[in-house]
């Protein structure tokens, strides 16, 4: 699916190249060292989202800009997978799915005509008096659904909303083990990763796994796979072994700043952000990593496309506009701003930094 990129943008591309190579500067020759202002943390973020964000060229076509699918919601939670899929509608994907129990379905799809909402998941309670095969043929049905779409995505978004019923978590599992067969990159929060602490296999190596813990999931995570308790005195040295032990996934840790890291390099966005903690705003980053990381894999078949992997960069402007448009939203709203003001700002803040026209 190469994109040509506009001038622009191969130029913004050329800036961000610069700024990368800046980043190591130990190796550049004195001469551009000397000529090189200081790289800012939110430049790198800004230049991170001018670069991977694409011209809105007329000669593309519906699905080109970016197809996400959002497999969460369930009885209890219905906003979380909205919040996710419609973030990346508002950030600049094309088409927003999400895959969520019958009960949840209805309600999403009340939310919002904008996303493709399929009901097709299942929790214990519905099958309790099914016998085993008939819950085996049940787990079967639920994965074929999303299997014939599978191919189509360019990065799901497994677990806002998903809640914690065995049954559907057992086929989530499975449903990850597809997509890592189609070669699908996933991003996993919420409830998905409850599933993968205790489940780390389900993304061990698999490069294009993106976790993107809070402070809760974060702990967790590391006293199931480091052992230990989490170091805030070495905050990036932990999050590099973290990632490195489960075989290089990306992790985003989210907090007053966010640290992010491959298991090879540590990046840190604390760009704007807002006092308001307000639940939501995971499930709005969750989004936007899965349509940056989809943009920056359209830049990989570039020949002067950035060095960083797509998991990196797509985390690195999600972190960055979602700080950008939750500071905008608490101008304006302060002590009442709700995930649902932040969202509204989504586009006026990569406006600002990446104008469309
Ligand atoms: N409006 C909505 O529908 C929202 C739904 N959300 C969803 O809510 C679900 C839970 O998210 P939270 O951020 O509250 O989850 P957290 O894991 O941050 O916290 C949930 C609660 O359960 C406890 N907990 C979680 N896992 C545990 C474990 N393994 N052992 C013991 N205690 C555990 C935590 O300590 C906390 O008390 C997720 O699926 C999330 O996507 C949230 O995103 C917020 C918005
Ligand atoms: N103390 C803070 N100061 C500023 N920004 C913060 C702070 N904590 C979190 N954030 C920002 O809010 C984003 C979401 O983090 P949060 O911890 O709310 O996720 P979450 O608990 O998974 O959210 P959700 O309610 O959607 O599940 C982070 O990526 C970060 O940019
Ligand atoms: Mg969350």
């Amino acid at each position: 699916m190469l994109v040509k990129h506009s001038s622009s943008t191969v130029l913004r591309r050329q800036q961000f190249l610069v700024r990368t190579l800046c980043g190591s500067r130990t190796h550049l020759p004195k001469l551009i060292r000397a000529t090189m202002s200081s790289k800012s943390e939110a430049a790198d973020a800004e230049s991170v989202l001018r670069t991977v964000t694409p011209s809105l060229d007329p000669k593309r076509h519906k699905g080109q800009a970016g197809k996400i699918a959002v497999i969460g919601g369930c009885r209890e939670y219905t906003g979380a997978p909205y919040f996710a899929a419609i973030s990346a509608l508002k950030i600049g994907a094309d088409l927003s799915h999400v895959f969520c129990t019958k009960d949840a379905a209805p309600v999403i799809k009340s939310y919002s005509p904008e996303l493709i909402v399929h009901p097709v998941l299942e929790e214990s309670y519905t099958i309790s008096q099914f016998s085993e095969e008939e819950k085996r043929k049940v787990e079967d049905k639920v994965i074929g659904e999303v299997d014939k779409w599978m191919e189509r995505f360019d990065c799901l978004v497994i677990g806002p909303g998903l809640g914690r019923d065995p049954f559907l978590l057992e086929c989530v599992s499975k449903i990850m083990l597809l997509a890592k067969k189609s070669n699908v990159p996933f991003v996993v929060d919420g409830d998905g990763l409850f599933l993968v602490t205790n489940s780390i296999d389900l993304v061990k190596s698999y490069p294009l796994a993106v976790l993107t813990p809070n402070v809760n999931e974060y702990k967790r995570l590391v006293q199931k796979v480091l052992n230990c308790e989490v170091d805030e005195e070495n905050a990036g040295d932990q999050l590099r072994s973290l990632a490195k032990q489960i075989g290089g996934v990306t992790i985003l840790r989210k907090g007053k700043t966010d640290l992010i890291s491959n298991g090879e390099i540590v990046k840190s966005v604390s760009i704007y952000g807002s006092p308001r903690r307000c639940g939501g705003q995971g499930d709005i980053l969750s989004g936007g990593v899965a349509v940056f990381l989809s943009w920056a894999q359209q830049l990989k078949s570039d020949p002067e496309s950035p060095s960083e992997s797509p998991a990196i960069l797509g985390c690195i402007a999600a972190s960055g506009l979602l700080r950008k448009a939750a500071a905008l939203a608490f101008t304006k709203h302060k002590r009442s701003t709700l995930t649902s003001d932040i969202i509204e700002c989504l586009g006026e803040s990569l406006e600002d930094i990446c104008p469309a026209s």
